[in-house]
């Protein structure tokens, strides 16, 4: 023992700065030789995009990754196999974009600690979606980007998520008063009342404002959803994710253990912030329900309020889960909620509001929504209720629109091939090894003009637009009656192989159907209560590999209407 101090001690006397910085370079490179040879190997007959499969042309798709991601998404789109596109178009005149867009599977480069992806093609998004989750796991690739284990400390995410697609759909009609309350409340505060002045409005922020206080009525409800510490505290939480997940996407996998530990030390600081004050809440929920679940007499006329928090304690009761029935687990298990819900509706509604704003203002788009909205308003007596919301086609098509075009991720569905013997596309012979991942194309989709005319503009009423010619054509008896269907799934919350924001099949965004409502009331208040002037471009995201950069300082000029202007 004292022998090996005395060895320990003479070492790092002599490791001179130069000896320990070669150590961490030799460590870093050979971190990074064993993750190559550990990634699944794919097929060579499936088409890549970026450099290669080598030693070196991984370590340039590496580099490339940061800046060239999209493109390379993009280009596995467009692209034709080299060796099989001019045989087949010679012998079947197949056009180049078709035979690529619908048929054939490319592989795109991914960042250094992961798996290039398999990018499925369009005409397998059935077969894709409808593998059983023991073959093909979206856990899995899910954790892969999230990096899970470290970020939300070893706690599973699959418990909450099974809750909130039994019980959000089914408890919305319920929830749509309060949620009107905290969008009319949150705007009030975050755009300000005032309505002599125009103000400047940084618009990441005013979402920042808005959306999670709105999301936590539906998950620990008032008044802790206004408190200001645990919502700055949720949305630090969320932000150390996407951080967290782009940094451990550049370190080798071997290195996650420490560099994964380190990194979640500002998700732990903000998880208990947050924690400390909506404990009570929890912890006075828990008690009362098991009250109530006990018969106790004094519970005989009380109902919990619905929410997360409940349906957690609902179903862990009704599942006989009793781990789960303590406080600070439960707030465990809202985490991940907290992050599927809060950054992906702020960057939307970001998004949206650029997108109406920086069209040409002669389209009247803000006036279109803001005469919709106060007319079904109104006939719904001041209340929104769910059939007032789903009858506002155009402000949902203008929603749906900007979704299809500001797309904030190239590719939101994934799924990790966790059969040992891995999979085989039948359709064209390939197969996907243990721990490869699959993806679909969601930006190239969005984009293809086959399927979106003119499809880099963005075209408000792309959608109310279809519903109402066949409206029109309806009245007269024309219509076609097959065109029913169509025009009926062309809702936001609709999901399709051809509009994927919510990705689509069995795992589809569970929270689809409240953020429509959510979004719908936010721009309806806004519109009703604000002139907000255009602008003249739309600024554009920026992206670092698959990190979307939304542009956080565009601002807004707003000014409160005058009551007397609210009525138009
Ligand atoms: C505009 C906002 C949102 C977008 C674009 C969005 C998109 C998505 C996407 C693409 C997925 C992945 C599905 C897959 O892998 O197939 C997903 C999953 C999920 N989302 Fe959302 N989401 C949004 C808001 C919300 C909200 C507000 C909630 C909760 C209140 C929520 C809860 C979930 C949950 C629980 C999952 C996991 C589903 C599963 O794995 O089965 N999301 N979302």
């Amino acid at each position: 023992m004292i022998f090996s101090l005395g060895v320990g001690a003479q070492l790092l006397e002599s490791l001179t700065t130069g000896g320990f910085l070669a150590a961490l370079f030799l460590v870093t490179v050979g971190s990074f030789i064993i993750d190559f040879l550990c990634k699944p190997r794919y097929p060579k007959s499936i088409p890549r995009v970026g450099f290669g499969d080598g030693v070196i042309d991984s370590v340039r798709n590496w580099v490339g990754y940061v800046s060239h991601y999209n493109d390379w998404v993009f280009e596995g789109y467009e692209k034709v196999c080299p060796l099989t596109f001019p045989l087949f178009s010679l012998l079947a005149n197949f056009n180049a974009q078709q035979y690529s867009k619908h048929d054939q599977a490319c592989v795109v480069p991914s960042a250094p600690s992961r798996a290039q992806e398999i990018v499925v093609p369009r005409s397998q998004t059935s077969w894709l979606l409808e593998i059983p989750d023991r073959i093909l796991s979206t856990k899995d690739a899910h954790s892969d980007v999230l990096y899970n284990y470290y970020q939300f400390f070893g706690v599973d995410d699959q418990f909450p998520i099974r809750t909130m697609h039994k019980h959000l759909a089914r408890n919305l009609v319920a929830l749509i008063p309060g949620i009107q309350e905290e969008v009319e409340g949150a705007i009030d505060a975050t755009f300000g009342t005032g309505t002599e002045n125009w103000t400047s409005l940084n618009l990441w922020q005013a979402w920042l404002g808005i959306v999670p206080r709105v999301t936590n009525r539906i998950i620990v409800g008032a008044p802790a959803c206004r408190n200001p510490t645990f919502l700055s505290n949720l949305v630090a939480f969320a932000d150390d994710i996407v951080r967290n997940g782009f940094l451990l996407n550049m370190f080798p996998t071997m290195l996650h253990p420490i560099v994964g530990r380190l990194a979640v030390l500002p998700n732990r600081w903000h998880a208990y912030r947050a924690y400390r004050v909506c404990k009570p809440v929890i912890a006075q929920r828990l008690h009362d329900m098991t009250r109530h679940a006990a018969g106790d007499p004094a519970y005989d006329a009380w109902e919990p309020d619905e929410g997360l928090v409940t349906w957690l304690i609902r179903q862990a009761m009704a599942e006989g889960l009793q781990e789960e029935l303590k406080p600070h687990m439960l707030f465990l298990r809202l985490l991940p909620i907290e992050f599927a819900a809060i950054h992906t509706t702020v960057i939307t509604g970001h998004s949206l509001l650029l997108d109406l704003l920086a069209a040409d203002p002669a389209l009247g788009y803000l006036d279109i929504i803001r005469e919709e909205t106060s007319r079904v308003l109104a006939e719904e007596g001041g209340q929104w209720t769910k059939s007032g919301l789903g009858r506002l086609h155009r402000t949902d098509s203008a929603i749906r629109e900007s979704m299809r075009l500001s797309f904030f991720a190239a590719a939101l569905t994934h799924r990790k091939v966790v059969a040992k013997e891995g999979i085989t596309n039948a359709a064209e012979g390939w197969h996907a090894p243990y721990g490869s991942t699959l993806m679909l194309n969601l930006a190239g989709t969005h984009h293809d003009a086959d399927l979106y005319e003119d499809p880099e503009r963005y075209d408000a009423l792309r959608f109310s637009r279809l519903r109402e010619e066949f409206e029109a054509r309806e009245k007269v008896g024309m219509a076609d009656p097959d065109e029913a269907m169509r025009v009926r799934r062309l809702g936001m919350v609709t999901t399709s192989d051809e509009f994927l924001p919510f990705s689509h099949g069995r795992h589809a965004c569970p929270g689809r159907f409240f953020v429509a409502h959510e979004l719908k009331m936010i721009l309806a208040y806004l519109v009703q209560n604000y002139d907000i002037q255009p602008i003249p471009e739309r600024p554009k995201n920026m992206w670092m590999g698959q990190t979307v950069i939304p542009p956080l300082g565009a601002t807004l000029q707003v000014r409160r209407r005058k009551a007397a202007a609210l009525a138009t």
